[in-house]
């Protein structure tokens, strides 16, 4: 059995951060261990409240799992402060993960998950250790400082999220509303990057797409699939989990990770070099 990480905030509401995670990794197949750095009292309407955890039991609690079992892959999430990202950090310095980093800022509803003076941390202490990161846009422009407006700022800005040492960055297409598709872009350090595009499911249960996918991403890399293999069969995943909601709550609905196993007609999801 493969054995992977998250590193995230607790949703009260079941939707999103380490609970998203381990729905999902548990639908992969993968062993799902979990670090907590954050309680957050939260429902489908918004975040009500934040408790963060020290840092230090932060630290305990990934010396624990590391001590005990062999974590094939692990993701990060919520991290609310500088001073967690930076004990995160300094202990995923000495092991050898694939690690996915998805850079969580603010919750669908509009609360802020990561204090504004924790950016620099993120982007000098972990970044540099990431196999890959996950952004949404509004992420990718607080990253990288370029504002995204067209398509062709996507790219700019991921040249410049890769000189922060990450090795392969999707820019998440998922809040360009105004288009058909949901398109991901994928950029290697190497210079080659892919498209994958999926349709667009109009709808307004979308809480927890980003952890839902990175954490996809981590159960497929702990599984032994490539990096790019694990990327795609994610995009794969997350498109399930949308296009089938649960139709819970009264405000922005989880999305459905059943769905990978009930339906696995729906696969519409394209890839191309770009
Ligand atoms: N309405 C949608 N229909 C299909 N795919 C979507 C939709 N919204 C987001 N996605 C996909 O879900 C994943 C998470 O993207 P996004 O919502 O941008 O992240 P986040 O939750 O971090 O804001 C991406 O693969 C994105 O393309
Ligand atoms: C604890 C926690 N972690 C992450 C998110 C982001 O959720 P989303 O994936 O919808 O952006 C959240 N709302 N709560």
């Amino acid at each position: 059995m493969d054995v992977v990480m998250t590193i995230a905030g607790s949703d009260s509401g079941g939707g999103a951060g380490i609970q998203a995670d381990l729905k999902t990794f548990q639908e992969l197949k993968a062993f799902g261990t979990s670090v907590i750095t954050a309680l957050t009292a939260q429902n489908t309407m918004g975040v009500d409240g934040i408790f963060p955890t020290t840092p230090d039991f932060v630290a305990q609690q990934m010396n624990s799992v590391f001590q005990d079992f062999d974590v094939k892959a692990l993701k990060t999430g919520m991290l609310f402060s500088a001073e967690i990202i930076e004990t995160v950090a300094a202990i995923l310095k000495e092991q050898d993960f694939q690690i996915v980093i998805d850079p969580v800022m603010i919750a669908k509803g509009g609360a802020s998950l990561l204090q504004q003076e924790a950016v620099v941390a993120l982007n000098t202490k972990l970044l540099p250790l990431a196999t890959v990161l996950t952004p949404n846009i509004p992420e990718a422009e607080v990253i990288s400082g370029v504002a995204i407006r067209k398509e062709e700022d996507i790219e700019i800005a991921a040249k410049i999220i890769l000189e922060k040492g990450v090795q392969c960055v999707v820019m998440k297409g998922g809040h360009l509303e105004d288009l058909q598709q949901a398109t991901d872009t994928v950029f290697f350090s190497d210079g080659t990057s892919f498209k994958m595009q999926s349709k667009r499911i109009q709808t307004k249960h979308t809480h927890g797409t980003g952890c839902t996918f990175s954490a996809a991403i981590t159960a497929f890399l702990g599984k032994g699939y490539s990096l790019q293999e694990a990327i795609i069969a994610a995009k794969h995943f997350v498109q399930r989990a949308i296009a089938h909601p649960l139709n819970l709550g009264h405000g922005h609905g989880p999305t459905n990770h059943f769905a990978y196993q009930e339906h696995k007609e729906t696969d519409e999801v394209l890839v191309y070099e770009s």
